[in-house]
Parts: structure tokens; sequence; C-alpha cells
């Protein structure tokens, strides 16, 4: 269980909430909303450990995060940002990449079971040998949710993963994260799409 606990947040000397409290219990989908700039990707970044609150508090399972739990918490989770920095010029780099990382060790990379996860997303598989750089902004963010998909965390932090998107690709995005919680991740999203935010199981508006 997610507890956010009367939390605020100071960013460029703005306070962006006062006493901000939620909880997300295990294998649901949340959705946090709000205006532009009241501070939801801040509050991603947050329940990570990188940046800091200023009062209240923050507790995964019941232990808290610290600057010092903060790097073991974060091998349970994947993050997808809105716009994804990618580290590859290929995409079958980019999927085979985060498989040879220490945090993930013991975790299978299959092209099979990846082509599955797209299938899902309404992938083609021939995006399997492109660039990166001719994927599309809404392509690239279903790519890193098929790893996060393999990669199998207890949490997942996800970005606007609507806002490239049209209305069936949207459904396929959500019908994913509803199936990722189905099998027990947790899964907090980032959005202003209200028919996405009507599939979730909770939300929070942010004022
Ligand atoms: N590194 C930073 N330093 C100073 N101010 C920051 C920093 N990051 C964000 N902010 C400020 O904090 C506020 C919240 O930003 P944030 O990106 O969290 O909002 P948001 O709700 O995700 O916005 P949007 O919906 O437009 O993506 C903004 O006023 C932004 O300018």
């Amino acid at each position: 269980m997610l507890e956010v606990k009367s939390i605020s947040m100071d960013m460029g000397g703005r306070q962006l909430f006062d006493g901000l409290s939620f909880v997300v219990e295990d294998g649901k989908v949340f959705c946090i909303m709000g205006g532009s700039g009241c501070g939801k990707t801040s509050l991603l970044r947050a329940l990570m450990g990188f940046e800091t609150i200023g009062s209240g508090y923050i507790s995964i399972d019941g232990e808290l995060l610290t600057p010092s739990s903060a790097e073991q918490f974060r091998r349970y989770m994947s993050y997808i940002p809105q716009e994804p920095a990618l580290p590859s010029e290929w995409v079958r780099d980019l999927v085979s990449l985060p498989f040879e990382l220490a945090a993930n060790r013991g975790k299978p990379f299959s092209k099979s079971l990846l082509f599955g996860e797209w299938e899902r997303l309404g992938l083609e598989r021939e995006l399997y040998g492109r660039k990166v750089a001719e994927l599309s902004g809404g392509q690239r963010q279903r790519v890193m949710l098929s790893v996060s998909g393999l990669l199998n965390k207890p949490l997942l932090l996800v970005d606007e993963p609507t806002s490239a998107l049209d209305r069936h690709s949207s459904g396929l995005v959500l019908g994913y994260l509803r199936h990722l919680a189905s099998r027990g991740s947790t899964v907090v999203a980032v959005s202003h799409d209200e028919e996405f935010a009507a599939g979730c199981d909770g939300r929070i508006v942010i004022s």
C-alpha cells in the first residue's frame, strides 16, 4: 500500500500543495489529476525520492520513504516520464537495455514475451527493427510501458500515458495498466484525460 500523508512541497520557492493525502491499495490503478503546473510530475518524482517533501510523509507497505531508503525503494518501481529520454538509437537495444542493469538481474528478456505485450498495446512487430527516432511519442511511451510490463515491478509510475494517443490506443493503454494491476502491480498515473481517469480505481484532483 502506498500512503501519502499530509505532504507539502516547495518547488522553486512556490508552495505546490499543502496537506495532500491519499492512499493507493495494492493492485489498483490510481489517477493523479489537476491543472497544468499544479505539481503532478513533481509528486511522481517525490514518490521516487527525487524531490524532497516539506512536511508529512510517504510510505510504502508501512515503510517510510526517506532520502536514505529511496534508492532501495526505487528497485521496486518503474517510472515512465511523459517524454522519456531514450538512451538507445535502435528500438531492439532500447527494449533489452533495462534487463542488463544490476537492479533487474534475474528478470528475463524475451522477444516473444515482448511481442505479447506489444499486441496488448497495439504496437506492430515491425517497430522492433526501427530507429527510436522514427517512433511517435505515443509509440515510445507504449514501448516503455511494454518493458515495464516485462520487468513486472510492484509499483509503476507513469506520466500522461494517453496524452499522445487517439481514443482507441488510450483504451488499450488503460486496459494494459489494468492488466498489470490485476497481476499485482500498483499503478499511479498522472493524466488530464477524463475518460482514462474514469477507468481507474481511484483518483485525486490537485487544485
Ligand atoms: N526543478 C524545478 N525547479 C524549480 N521549479 C520547478 C522545477 N520543476 C518544476 N517546477 C515548478 O513546479 C511547478 C509544478 O511543476 P510540475 O511539472 O510538477 O507540474 P505538472 O502539474 O506536472 O504540470 P503539467 O501538467 O504542465 O505537466 C511548476 O510551477 C514548475 O515550474
